[in-house]
């Protein structure tokens, strides 16, 4: 592995262990790893054993992927370890194992709640019993947006809200993971030398994190919310199954999605025939509100006609149990054994992290940046440098030859229906594919 300045080797330096009256040892002899639970873009996840029969997840890092001092990640660890909050996963200790890094957090043993409900979904399928996942879901919102609220009275975003980093355990209880983690990120390693790369998933990213013409505030998270509800009733995420660069064109684009404006999982038609209420579409809607001074805060979602039946410790106590014996209960445990499968990370295109290189130095803020200030550069998969810039000036010269100053809020087919143009869908097409041969070589029309 490169040397990188600043980057300690010795274990020492990293070395973040429990307060409390069990210490985790920052030594990896003393763990075994069970079973794989994940593999992310920059990490793997393993279920382990730990010294006195106690078991954890370990996410072993390649420091190849790791931009970040390590002393600063000590004192990020130490941070996370502070936050306290019942929905946060927290952090048990950090240490580097020769060219990893290892973070030792509590077992969620179902898993990201994506895969905990696309299991129970095929159970129940198997079952000939209908799965009726509202309710549940409704009840995994609630439990992120307590945790959410808490990052961001802390004055913090999270960055990187999706289906796949809220948790949950056998109990039914819900954190979300990866707080601080993402932002260590770097891909490529030392191909990037001085250039700042950050890292994430376009399909949960705001729109207003992508165009960074007023910048972004917390409101962000609110959209990655509103996202990851309809990825955890659909089965995948809007846009999941273009390439990075189509997900940012047709996010900051079109209408914001909806229910509606996808087709289910075609996997195995998992998500089909569940029926939503209005209330849950309601939901959805007021997260993703193209303006964010429009979307609602987690306090006001908390307390708002939605969800704020749940606030009573009954009701959500009753709601734990629920989801625990109709969902968890029916779910193999991740990485254990027996379990016949890993949590798939169906990797999609639009679910790959994109790169997003900073030609000049900037503060950055932990967790998974989404950040496009003056002069970045979007990275596709291929790794050609693109500037977001162009993007939106290609946008701009599309819009006028196409459907003049409305074409961002409109469809391609309702730009043909308004024009009376049938080749607008063409030129759509056309443009896409001349940008993605300009840009990362991939057809989209074959996807
Ligand atoms: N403490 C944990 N307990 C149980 N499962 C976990 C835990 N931490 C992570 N996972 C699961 O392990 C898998 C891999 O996680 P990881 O964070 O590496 O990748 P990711 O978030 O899925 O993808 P990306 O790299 O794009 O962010 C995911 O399915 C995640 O839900």
């Amino acid at each position: 592995m490169a040397e990188k300045e600043g980057m300690e080797k010795d274990s020492s330096i990293i070395a973040v262990s429990n307060s409390s009256a069990f210490e985790w040892p920052p030594d990896p002899s003393c763990y075994e790893l069970i079973g794989k639970i994940g593999q992310g873009a920059f990490a793997t996840v393993w279920r382990a054993k730990a010294p006195e029969e106690r078991e954890c997840a370990i996410k072993v890092l390649n420091l190849d992927h790791v931009d970040t001092n390590l002393a600063e990640i000590r004192l990020e660890v130490q941070a996370m370890r502070l936050s306290l909050h019942p929905n946060i996963l927290t952090c048990y200790a950090a240490f580097v194992n020769e060219t990893n890094l290892w973070l030792l957090t509590p077992l969620m043993s179902k898993g990201s709640s994506l895969h905990c409900l696309q299991r129970a979904r095929r159970v129940l399928r198997d079952r000939n019993e209908v799965a009726k996942m509202e309710d549940h879901i409704l009840y995994i919102l609630h439990e992120t947006l307590l945790g959410l609220q808490y990052i961001h009275e802390n004055g913090q975003i999270h960055r990187d809200i999706k289906a796949g980093n809220v948790l949950l355990d056998g109990n039914g209880d819900v954190r979300i993971a990866d707080f601080g983690v993402s932002g260590w990120l770097v891909q490529g390693g030392a191909q990037q030398e001085k250039a700042k790369t950050f890292v994430g998933t376009p399909c949960w990213m705001a729109p207003e994190v992508m165009e960074q013409v007023h910048g972004y505030d917390y409101k962000a998270d609110i959209w990655s919310l509103g996202i990851t509800a309809l990825e955890l009733a659909k089965g995948y995420a809007p846009y999941a199954k273009y390439p990075p660069m189509k997900v940012l064109i047709l996010t900051i684009q079109e209408d914001p999605p909806s229910l509606e404006s996808y087709i289910d999982d075609d996997d195995d038609d998992l998500a089909c025939f569940e029926e939503y209420t209005r209330t849950f579409r309601t939901l959805v809607q007021l997260c993703l509100q193209k303006n964010p001074a429009k979307r609602p805060t987690c306090q006001e979602l908390l307390n708002g006609k939605i969800l704020s039946f749940m606030n009573d410790p009954a009701v959500r106590q009753t709601k734990r149990e629920t989801i625990r014996s109709q969902v968890c209960d029916i779910v193999p445990d991740v990485g254990s054994r027996s379990s016949s499968s890993s949590p798939s990370n169906r990797q999609m295109p639009g679910n790959a992290p994109i790169s997003i290189v900073l030609s000049k130095e900037v503060d950055r803020p932990p967790g998974t940046t989404w950040v496009f200030p003056d002069g970045s550069q979007v990275l596709s998969s291929s790794m050609t440098p693109v500037s977001i810039d162009d993007v939106l000036e290609e946008l701009d010269e599309f819009g006028k030859q196409t459907g003049g100053e409305h074409y961002r809020s409109k469809s391609a087919e309702e730009l043909a229906k308004n024009s009376g143009d049938d080749n607008v869908q063409d030129d759509l097409d056309a443009f896409m594919d001349e940008f993605e041969q300009n840009t990362a070589g991939e057809d989209f029309r074959r996807l």
